[in-house]
């Protein structure tokens, strides 16, 4: 691979004169990639970088989780796989914005939707004609504590792993069994380096020294970046007999998910909420947001997270001038969409009054601060 390098713009962080590496962050729903992305914003020292985050649902979540810290250098695309979504050729304008020799930027991140196609991405990326930027390696992140029963449902996984440049092994602190899940990851991830990680802290260093090798992305462009029909064989979609895939998408993981977006400004109850919560099906793998439970906390809204059988909730102060507001995204696979909007919306509260017990089935999932991620 080679592509011209501007003159005008000084060398970037891995030492390229004019080119800017674009990093693809992958892994599977809920795996931790914002957390990853927010830890490298936030411990990047000098280095500038600009992402590109795409989420599955219609309601940017994602996007809200890094917008804070990044401004104007975030591009964000919601609402499907930023791999079917979004062609080479739009994705070129997006790097370009993100490229301009003003911005200065050491680095761009793609971080992709828990459900999109890696080996798309990286194609994408590599076929970019912006002269400014180069293919800076793909990032997979994998959930420790979830890696066992997410192979078992999605065997394509070890493909991602295999096409990987560096692959985090992210929830150190939750998995049972880390040391195995990290032998069984090393043995899949070929050469990639693989790291151990709790909340996505990594030195920052790994993202400017993931880039590949020329020699890799011959391997990879002939053996795994091949179009539509070359992973079919793997694909999940007629196995539960649930896909929802759009046409010429029936290879890819996100073929068989669906998505609910919710938003209210009506507050929602607590207790119903925790009802619904506890209730979810075993289909909806993964829940994200915000709430807010109105005269129950008027100071807080509550970001919630689900993660397979895992629930969060992190209370965060209102901006004083953000609307309230209730947006949620829930993601699964042989989920019924529109009873589960139906039931959300019964989750909304009649006739407000602060009830001081109301809160407590809410407060048992706040994370404890000895399990506190640093960079929230
Ligand atoms: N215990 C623990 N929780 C973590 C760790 N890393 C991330 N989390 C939590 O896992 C949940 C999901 O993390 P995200 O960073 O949003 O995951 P994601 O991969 O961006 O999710 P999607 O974009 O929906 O695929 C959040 O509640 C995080 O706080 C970790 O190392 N340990």
């Amino acid at each position: 691979m080679s592509q011209p390098s501007s003159p005008e713009r000084p060398p970037n962080a891995q030492g390229v004169p004019g080119q800017i590496p674009v990093v693809v962050l992958a892994g599977f729903l809920g795996s931790g990639k914002t957390t990853l992305l927010n830890h490298l914003l936030h411990r990047s020292g000098g280095s500038r970088i600009a992402a590109v985050v795409n989420d599955f649902g219609a309601i940017e979540i994602d996007a809200m989780a890094v917008a804070g810290a990044l401004g104007d250098s975030t591009v964000s695309l919601g609402n499907g796989c930023l791999c079917c979504a979004v062609d080479a050729g739009e994705l070129d304008q997006y790097l370009t914005r993100l490229a301009q020799p003003s911005a200065r930027v050491d680095v761009i991140v793609i971080e992709a939707s828990g459900l999109a196609e890696p080996q798309e991405l990286v194609r994408m990326v590599l076929a970019s004609e912006h002269p400014g930027i180069v293919y800076g390696g793909l990032v997979e992140v994998v959930d420790a504590a979830e890696f066992d029963s997410t192979r078992e449902r999605h065997p394509e996984i070890d493909r991602h792993l295999g096409i990987a440049d560096l692959v985090v092994v992210n929830k150190a602190d939750r998995a049972a069994d880390g040391e195995r899940v990290l032998r069984t990851v090393r043995e899949l991830a070929g050469r990639a380096a693989v790291v151990p990680a709790t909340y996505g802290r990594i030195d920052p260093e790994f993202l400017f020294d993931c880039r590949p090798s020329e020699e890799r992305i011959g391997q990879l462009s002939f053996d795994d970046l091949h179009d539509e029909g070359g992973h079919g064989q793997e694909r999940e979609e007629g196995q539960d007999g649930h896909g929802h895939a759009a046409p010429g998408h029936t290879g890819h993981l996100h073929a068989a998910y669906e998505s609910v977006s919710f938003s209210s400004e009506v507050p929602l109850d607590p207790r119903r909420l925790m009802a619904f919560l506890d209730s979810r099906p075993e289909g909806l793998y993964r829940i994200k947001g915000y709430v807010d439970f109105g005269v129950q906390d008027t100071a807080n809204r509550y970001a919630v997270h689900a993660v397979g059988r895992f629930l969060r909730f992190y209370p965060e102060p209102w901006g004083r001038a953000e609307q309230r507001l209730t947006q949620l995204v829930l993601i699964g696979s042989g989920i019924d969409a529109a009873a589960l909007a139906k039931e959300l919306e019964s989750c909304k509260e009649d006739a407000p009054h602060a009830d001081e017990h109301s809160m407590w089935g809410v407060l048992r999932y706040v994370q404890a601060p000895e399990e506190t991620d640093p960079d929230r």
